[in-house]
């Protein structure tokens, strides 16, 4: 057990796939694993592990925001020997074009949080996914007809910022959506040299203010969902 998660040690599969929201967690082991146990429910972050396909998979709610995914992200790696991480989230899209419900894998992540500038004594770092996942990622999206864009995302502190054109700025620099987690998990994956991959879900667009509803958040995002269990090793 680790101080956040109540798994055994061998309870968590090496491949995880990481949700912000812990219901999500749930639908995706319910809807898509044979089998799954929960392992998980220490403050209500549910995690399963379950059979996908013959594939062992875990699923873990990781919270919103860079401290709460490295939490998790920390424990996974350095307790339970997980070595594939793969965030299935939500974001919001900031480019014309991309649209609710189209898919976004994330290249890299920038990000307004302070984290790197303290980790990195004030200087920049570049938080970069796994190539080996993006590729398998973005053929696996190919083939399936998917709409799937590849690129920069901004990791967010802040959901409710205090200037709502905070965003453009990013956006007339190519970044394609905004979410909260991804530079802190791919940080930490470079840290303990372990493989990470986003692939986000457009649930609302900044652009043409079009938004989706938390139950469609929790539920209907299953091209994503399937795209990373097919990535799982
Ligand atoms: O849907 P999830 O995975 O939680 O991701 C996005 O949604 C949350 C904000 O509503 C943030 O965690 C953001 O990154
Ligand atoms: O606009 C959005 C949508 C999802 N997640 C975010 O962090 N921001």
């Amino acid at each position: 057990m680790s101080i956040h998660i109540g798994a055994r040690e061998n309870d968590i599969a090496k491949t995880v796939l990481l949700p912000g929201d812990p219901m999500r967690a749930r639908y995706i082991a319910e809807n898509f694993l044979e089998n799954a146990i929960c392992y998980n429910e220490v403050r209500g972050m549910y995690g399963f592990t379950g059979i996908y396909k013959g594939k062992r998979v875990s699923v873990q709610g990781t919270g919103m925001g860079i401290p709460s995914i490295s939490i998790y992200v920390n424990e996974l790696i350095t307790q339970y020997g997980v070595k594939n991480l793969i965030r299935v989230g939500t974001c919001g899209s900031m480019q014309e074009g991309l649209n609710i419900r189209d898919i976004v894998l994330a290249m890299s992540s920038s990000t307004d949080s302070a984290i790197n500038k303290l980790r990195f004594n004030g200087m920049d770092y570049a938080p970069t996914a796994s190539f080996r996942l993006l590729k398998k990622a973005y053929d696996i999206a190919c083939e399936k007809g998917l709409n799937v864009k590849v690129g920069n995302v901004l990791s967010s502190d802040t959901f409710y910022g205090d200037d709502p054109d905070a965003w453009r700025l990013w956006a007339k620099f190519g970044v394609l959506a905004v979410e909260m987690e991804t530079a802190g998990l791919y940080t930490l994956a470079a840290k303990y040299g372990v493989d990470a991959l986003t692939i986000l879900t457009v649930s609302d667009s900044l652009v043409t203010g079009h938004a989706t509803s938390s139950e469609e958040r929790e539920k209907t995002f299953n091209d994503m969902i399937e795209i990373a269990l097919e990535v799982a090793e």
